[in-house]
């Protein structure tokens, strides 16, 4: 029997051995992706981080779905966003501090920690000459890679005590930025022959703006560019426990492992498209769009073609409108608010208001046609999540798609060492290990040369 014989053979038995009767799940209760029937999620822990509210529990009855509210810290994330725009100030840096903290900084504390993010952004050569060697497209999987080589270069890399997770967070946001730029202009130098610039990080620039130099140069982003970017930083950092890639970190973390092993987890679970993957699967559903609909402001052909998406006929047949839809939010994510005002006024400056219509009435239509399509078998609204309009806004201020996911990272670094300080230090942690009812049929064990399968 050849190799790819014995892959058939394997893949074929799974079919029958891996199936599982959708009543079962029914039967023993299970809270299929640690959900409830009314789609809220399987209570698993208590956080003081971040608070990711999109309906109202009303006693004895159904959940009300309420516009979405994401607090960090007790704080709107709404109030920061205007309280950023109002100042014209970047607000990355101090989000940072809140989560980690747990309050705001005052000015002195804010200077001081900026300088320490500054002092960290450099990467050691040693690191560094490793990390360009990773050979890949995919920046995520590089960025998952640098961190692990991050744990070779880490003298404390196993230290769980509290200061230690704190020096490791401050490090690990300081130097996503510098990961991400680098790995893009290694990959772009080895698959695309294009000229490698490994730009030293520099000093008294927010983080926002560092990215935006180390990827493109000195004159090539503009001031607006990067509060652009600070302000998409801001609303990615956090988004309470619950979420995929900070559950992972959740749950790695209370095994006891290292920062670098649970944050290369976590990355790994964030990079799929149906969480931070999706702002890359976002855009590219859009150019698909543009294509194949013949009048942008047709809504009986737009809507035609979503239908056929979610009946599985038409684009990547996943059946999903990528952008559309949320674990938790149900009328609106505030974030997708706040992404798609700035998508209007950079499509008005940029003369790509005709394309910005478009995805506008795609979010629309997506949420009216998939409504239609699920009728009474879903029972919560839908919305466009925050992936939905920070692609097209990405791409904008000129950043290429492969870095769109990674900027989530970028954000979401901070969340994520939140949690797993707060996961290593409450009083009564326990390693997350919830169980699997095995429904499989016993067997005997059969000796080898009794055995008669085909
Ligand atoms: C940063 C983030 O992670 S934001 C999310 C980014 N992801 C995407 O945009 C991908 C598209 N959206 C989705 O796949 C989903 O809405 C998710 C993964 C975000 C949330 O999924 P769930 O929590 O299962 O959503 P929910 O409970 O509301 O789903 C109800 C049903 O609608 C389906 N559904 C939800 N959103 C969509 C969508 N955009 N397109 C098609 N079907 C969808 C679900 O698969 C589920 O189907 P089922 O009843 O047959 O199992
Ligand atoms: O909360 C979720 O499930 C996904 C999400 O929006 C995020 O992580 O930002």
């Amino acid at each position: 029997m050849s190799t790819d014989d014995i892959i058939k053979k394997l893949t074929d038995s799974i079919k029958v051995t891996s199936y599982i009767d959708n009543e079962l799940f029914i039967k023993y209760n299970v809270k299929r992706g640690l959900r409830n029937e009314d789609h809220s999620g399987v209570l698993v822990g208590l956080t003081t981080i971040g608070d990711v509210v999109g309906y109202e529990r009303q006693e004895g009855g159904p959940l009300k779905a309420i516009p979405g509210k994401l607090i960090y810290r007790g704080i709107d994330v709404e109030d920061i966003a205007e309280s950023l725009q109002k100042t014209h100030r970047f607000g990355f840096e101090e989000t940072v501090f809140l989560l980690l903290a747990g309050y705001l900084p005052s000015k002195e504390e804010l200077d001081s920690f900026n300088e320490l993010i500054s002092e960290q952004r450099r990467i050691e050569d040693m690191s560094k000459f490793s990390i360009l060697q990773l050979q890949g497209h995919d920046i995520m999987n590089i960025l998952a890679r640098s961190v692990m080589i991050m744990y070779t270069f880490d003298e404390e890399a196993d230290n769980t005590s509290r200061e230690n997770l704190m020096k490791q967070a401050v490090s690990l946001i300081a130097k996503f930025p510098t990961i991400i730029a680098y790995a893009y202009h290694s990959m772009r130098h080895t698959y695309q022959g294009r000229t490698m610039a490994i730009r030293h990080p520099k000093d008294n620039l927010s983080i926002a703006e560092n990215f935006l130099y180390m990827l493109k140069g000195p004159d090539n982003y503009t001031e607006l560019d990067a509060r652009i970017l600070d302000m998409a930083l801001v609303l990615h950092a956090d988004h309470g426990g619950g979420n995929n890639s900070t559950f992972t970190i959740r749950v790695t973390s209370s095994s006891g492992t290292d920062t670098y092993s649970s944050v290369t987890a976590a990355i790994g679970s964030l990079k799929g498209p149906l969480h931070g993957g999706a702002n890359l699967k976002v855009i590219d559903m859009f150019n698909h769009l543009k294509e194949v609909i013949s009048d942008w402001n047709n809504e009986a052909e737009i809507k035609e073609y979503l239908l056929k998406m979610l009946r599985k006929e038409a684009y990547n047949r996943t059946g999903l409108i990528y952008g559309i839809g949320h674990a938790v939010y149900t009328i609106s994510d505030p974030r997708a608010e706040i992404l798609k005002v700035m998508a209007r006024d950079l499509a008005k400056e940029k003369g790509r208001e005709d394309e910005f219509a478009f995805l506008e009435l795609i979010e629309k239509l997506g949420v009216e046609t998939f409504m239609e399509f699920k009728g009474n078998n879903v029972n919560k609204r839908v919305c466009a999540n925050v992936d939905f309009y920070s692609g097209f806004v990405y791409e904008m201020i000129g950043l290429p798609k492969e870095v769109f996911t990674p900027i989530f990272a970028m954000a979401r670094i901070a969340g994520w060492m939140a949690h797993r300080i707060e996961e290593l230090n409450f009083d009564s942690k326990r390693i997350i290990r919830p169980a699997y009812k095995n429904v499989a049929d016993r067997k005997d064990y059969v000796a080898l040369e009794q055995r008669s399968r085909k």
